[in-house]
């Protein structure tokens, strides 16, 4: 990492970040997102080159104590180079000048170590190097580990950018020889592009890494690049089954958006049914990635015959109907069978199948614009159970003013109605969150419909489409 200092008065070798006090300059600092730029290479002669675009991290402002911002410096450039084989990192920082104001100058060396630890070296030249001493570090880190899947089985080409033929999924154990090593050096990526996320405790061995590597011949030996990977944790179920969760997935920025996550995805898939585990779940998956999952989902659920009757039949009480008229909306959830047979023979479990369920649904209407206003029904009347909780469907209850020889701003009664009916007394209070309430569901219920035109849609145009 090295630092330039443009101008005259030049600070000590490492500046630290302090509190100053006294008649300091006031200081309004820069935003680490305004300042830093990160870019992913996989040669010397990317470094620097204008072709080379960065690449958007989640949020550097989180690695800057207190409000994110870096203060003491004017003109501060950083240039973040990783490189892409090896892992190793190296910082170009430049700035005109340093003014020690009322909140310091910020410790960039630390600040940057916090993020990339023993990956980041000290100068150019040294980085540089990493593209030729290092260049056979994945190849080494992964020697061990098991192939659990080889290019594409049905000829298909994933994308322009990766010839199938080079593709591998490997997996390791954490605690196997190298998997700790070459997950440390992966952590300054987690950091930076999967969000909220933490390391995972690498001595913990029921860790697994799933590494999507692409081979591409090079002179005598390949070389070795990570394209994506996942950690999974994999643990015990009583009495003697074991479950996996998937907890982080990365495919490097260059690659997103061509397939490589819902390649990994499935290939993980496959390994949870080869395995026979008892199921497979997602610690908390962001947005886009929930959509990645969802899509594959119904796809193998679509070719699931086992849940066919169960789809039939809802589709036909939703069809027969005017269900917006009716009163009580039944649930349209799958019955208890298919859940298990899902679970068993897929490894999906409840919670996921029942978010597919209702795409499921939507897709074997047809013509959907017939059934549509009876479908947001279904989902209305879902939402309201699923968000709003017990409380809605709950007995009414009611707040009554009643004669009283106490004083009467403290006394109230309240009683619950039975069956839910609502008195007639010219006294009861109405819930003064109601429409509000009702204003979010509507909200909700419209959220959720896109979301599932959004899938269904994707599916529709790829499907039938199994790639590994
Ligand atoms: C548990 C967690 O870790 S959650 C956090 C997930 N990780 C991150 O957010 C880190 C940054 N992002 C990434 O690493 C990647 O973008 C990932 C892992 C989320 C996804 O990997 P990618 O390779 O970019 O995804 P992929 O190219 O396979 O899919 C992209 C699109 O194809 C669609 N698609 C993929 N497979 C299918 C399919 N079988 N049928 C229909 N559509 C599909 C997806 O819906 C997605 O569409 P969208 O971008 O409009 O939502």
């Amino acid at each position: 990492m090295a630092q330039k200092h443009q101008s005259a008065a030049a600070p000590g070798p490492e500046p630290k970040k302090r509190r100053r006090v006294g008649f300091s300059p006031a200081d309004a600092g820069v935003e680490a997102n305004e300042c830093i730029k990160i870019y992913l290479v996989s040669s010397k002669e990317e470094v620097g080159s204008p072709d080379v675009s960065c690449v958007t991290p989640v949020d550097l402002n989180d690695f800057f104590d207190g409000d994110g911002k870096i203060y003491g410096y004017q003109g501060l450039k950083i240039s973040v180079w990783i490189n892409s084989i090896s892992l190793h990192s190296y910082a170009d920082i430049t700035f005109q000048s340093t003014t020690n104001g009322d909140k310091g100058i910020t410790d960039l060396k630390s600040a940057l170590q916090n993020i990339f630890a023993e990956t980041i070296v000290d100068s150019k030249d040294e980085f540089l190097q990493t593209f030729s001493t290092e260049k056979d570090f994945i190849r080494n880190m992964v020697s061990n580990g098991e192939v659990i899947h080889s290019g594409v089985t049905d000829g298909s080409s994933i994308n322009a950018q990766v010839a199938p033929s080079d593709l591998q999924v490997l997996r390791m154990e954490i605690g196997s020889p190298n998997a700790g090593l070459l997950y440390s050096r992966l952590v300054p990526l987690v950091l930076l592009f999967v969000d909220g996320s933490n390391p995972i405790d690498v001595t913990d061995p029921d860790w697994h890494l799933y590494l999507l590597i692409q081979k591409k011949e090079d002179k005598e030996e390949p070389l070795y690049q990570i394209v994506g990977f996942t950690a999974i944790y994999k643990f015990y179920r009583y009495p003697d089954r074991l479950r996996m969760r998937l907890s982080q997935i990365l495919v490097l920025p260059s690659f997103q958006g061509k397939g490589f996550g819902s390649y990994l995805m499935e290939v993980v898939n496959k390994m949870a049914v080869a395995e026979n585990v008892y199921d497979l779940t997602v610690e908390e998956p962001s947005e886009k990635f929930q959509r990645i999952r969802t899509c594959i989902d119904i796809n193998r659920l679509l070719a699931f015959d086992p849940i066919k009757p169960a789809i039939d039949s809802a589709v036909e009480t939703l069809t027969k109907g005017k269900l917006s008229k009716k009163a009580q909306i039944p649930r349209f959830t799958p019955p208890s069978d298919a859940i298990e047979k899902v679970r068993e023979a897929l490894k999906i479990n409840k919670k996921q199948l029942l978010k597919c369920w209702e795409i499921l649904i939507y897709l074997a209407l047809d013509p959907i614009d017939k059934y549509m206003e009876d479908y947001t029904s279904v989902i209305t009347s879902h939402v309201r159970t699923d968000i709003l909780g017990k409380d809605v469907e709950a007995p009414k209850k009611q707040v009554v003013d009643v004669p009283t020889e106490f004083e009467a701003e403290a006394s109230f009664v309240v009683f619950k109605s039975v069956n839910g009916e609502e008195g007639n007394s010219n006294n009861v209070q109405v819930d003064e969150n109601k429409p509000d309430q009702e204003q979010q569901l509507k909200q909700l219920v419209e959220e959720r419909i896109r979301e599932i035109k959004l899938v269904a849609e994707k599916v529709s145009r790829t499907c039938p489409k199994v790639r590994i």
